[in-house]
Order: C-alpha cells, then structure tokens, then sequence
C-alpha cells in the first residue's frame, strides 16, 4: 500500500463560544500511526472530523501528501474511515461490505472483490468472506470495518474510538492486532482514542489534546515517560505527583522507586485489585501509591523497604 504522510496546521473550529478546535497542528509521516488522545470533549473528534472533509474549519489546512484538501469534500480526499459503531450492510455478506468501497470508487466486480478478500486477509477473515455481517460477533464486525476501510487502499486511515464497543478483553487483544495490521499494511493512521494504554499499545505517535489544543507530542513512549505538566502526567495515568512550592510537583516515575532497598516506609493502606494490590506508603518524600503483583504484595508487613532515586524524579509545572 503506497502511504502518505497526513499533515494539519493551525485548524481552528468554533461551535458558538466553544473552541473545539484551537489552532491543532499535527503531522503523521507516512506509514507512522498517530494516536490522537485526550479526556472527553478535549476536540478530538472535531479534529478527525476535520481532517475527514466531514467538518469546514475556521481557519487552518489539512495535507495529504503533497494535496492541500482543505477544500475538498470526503469522498475526493481518499481517505479511510473507521467509527464506533461500525455501520456496517446488514444485508450484505462480509465479501459485499469490504468491496463497497472499491465498487464505488469505480472498480469492476472482478477487481473490488479481489481487493476486498486481499483487505479481509490482512484483517485474519479470509475464511468469512461468506458469512452474513449479522452472523458475526462484534470483534469480527469490527475487522470487517476495518477491512472494509483499508479495501479501496486509502493513503491515511482515519480511525475513531473503533474499539470502545468491545468487552474488555477483546479490546486488549484487537489493540495487538491493530498495531500489526498497521504495521503490515503500511498504512498512515490517525486514531482517536481517550485511552492512554490504547495509545500506548497501538501508536508510535501520540498528540495529547486538552480544550482544544494539542499539549504534547511526541513518539508514544517518550511522552508517557516524561509528561511536560502535571496536568499531562495525570491524564497519562503517572500517580505519584508530589506538591511543591512555586506552583509546581514533583513527579515520581515508576523508574524512580527501588522496592527492597533503603528504608523502611510505613504502610498506610492497601487494596486488592485484579493482578495484586495498591499499596500507599509514607516514604520520606512524601505518600507514594505502589500498584504490586500478588506475589511482590505477599512479603508485605506493616512497612515497605523503598528507595526512591532523586535524579529520576522531574519537577514540573502544576497546571492542573
Ligand atoms: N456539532 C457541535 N455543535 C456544538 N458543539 C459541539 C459540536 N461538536 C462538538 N462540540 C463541542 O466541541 C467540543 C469538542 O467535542 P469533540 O466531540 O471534538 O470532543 P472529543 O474529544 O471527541 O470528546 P469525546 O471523547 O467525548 O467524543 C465539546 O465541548 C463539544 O461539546
């Protein structure tokens, strides 16, 4: 699949007096999956629905490659798009849904089914192709959408919260199938996701949106290691964020904590949870929250030998 890079700059939306959009810049190289996350309402969606052609902007323009499509409407900008709920032809097999696209783009039968089965094997549904979409559970749906996306060979796909409809479990494993899926078909992506262990595990970029605009960018592992706020090491999910004076905290990383080593800290409460426990010690820099596996939580007593690394800790600006 050729891939191109997907690039914004300044897009800037206003619903009323709602900025949901504030001057969101973003580049997505080509073949890179972008995990676009954020807390609900931050504008994600208006920024996928933007870069869709779904949405005029105020101001700002949207690149595919070397095309300005700022202007374009949806359908002339070759993009594939992936929603929550999937929408798929209920009265179409699976082969009918995933060669919609191409069929519509203007390819013979012939053709449009061969690049739907090439789609539904990338997707692990080759033996489907049959089936009728009702007779599918909602995981497979949801590859058929995605087959269905990737079929007409998009040069971005656009993807929005395309796993919050699944149980939990089937969402740990279609993130893994994501990241490959991504990664074979060479795709560039762009993925709204309010999840930060999704963005983790399926993105190799991540832009963190607040209130319309985007905070932190980065590759995926480096903003989760070293948030630029405490507002964004919240959200991030980091747990110990430390008060300091002059308006800042500081910030213990898991890295920084040594267990079985230094002092003796007290332990002030713990709590089961489904793969050990949360502990909260007082430690000399203040009360830590430790999540243990089981077997680490059953040599707990009443205290915790903990050490903490002081220049592995970060100071950062509280704009909580
Ligand atoms: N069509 C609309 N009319 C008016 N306000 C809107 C419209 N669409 C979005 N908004 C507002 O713009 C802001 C951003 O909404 P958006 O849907 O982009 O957020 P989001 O980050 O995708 O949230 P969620 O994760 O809950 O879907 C919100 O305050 C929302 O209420």
């Amino acid at each position: 699949m050729t891939s191109i890079p997907l690039q914004t700059n300044d897009l800037r939306k206003a619903y009323g007096a709602t900025l949901a959009a504030n001057d969101v810049s973003l580049l997505v190289p080509a073949g890179r999956t972008l995990a676009l996350l954020g807390p609900s309402g931050c504008g994600k969606s208006t920024a996928l629905r933007l870069i869709a052609g779904l949405e005029r902007p105020d101001a700002g323009r949207v690149r595919l490659g070397e095309r300005d499509v700022t202007t374009l409407p949806p359908e002339a900008r070759h993009l594939g798009l992936v929603f929550q709920d999937y929408a798929l032809f209920p009265h179409l097999s699976v082969l009918g849904n995933v060669a919609y696209g191409p069929r519509a783009r203007g390819a013979r039968r012939a053709e449009a089914e061969r690049q739907a089965r090439d789609a539904l094997a990338l997707v692990g549904l080759a033996d489907l192709a049959g089936r009728r979409v009702t007779e599918l559970s909602g995981g497979q749906q949801q590859r058929v959408a995605l087959a269905r996306a990737l079929a007409p060979r998009p040069g971005v796909l656009l993807l929005d919260e395309p796993l919050s409809n699944l149980d939990e479990q089937l969402r740990h494993r279609l993130r893994e199938d994501l990241r490959s899926l991504f990664r074979t078909a060479g795709v560039t992506a762009l993925l709204v996701t309010h999840d930060q262990r999704e963005a983790l595990a399926v993105a190799d970029d991540v832009a963190l949106m607040r209130a319309g605009r985007v905070v932190q960018s980065g590759v995926a592992a480096d903003v989760f290691a070293r948030p630029a706020t405490a507002w964004a090491a919240a959200f991030l999910g980091h747990r110990n964020l430390l008060p300091e004076t002059g308006g800042q905290v500081r910030l213990v990383p898991e890295d920084a904590l040594q267990l079985g080593d230094g002092d003796a800290a007290p332990v002030r409460a713990r709590v089961r949870t489904d793969t050990g426990e949360t502990l909260t010690v007082d430690a000399p820099v203040g009360a830590l929250t430790l999540d243990l596996s089981a077997r680490e939580a059953a040599g707990v007593g009443n205290t915790l030998r903990l050490r903490v690394l002081p220049e592995r800790t970060v100071l950062l600006p509280d704009d909580r």
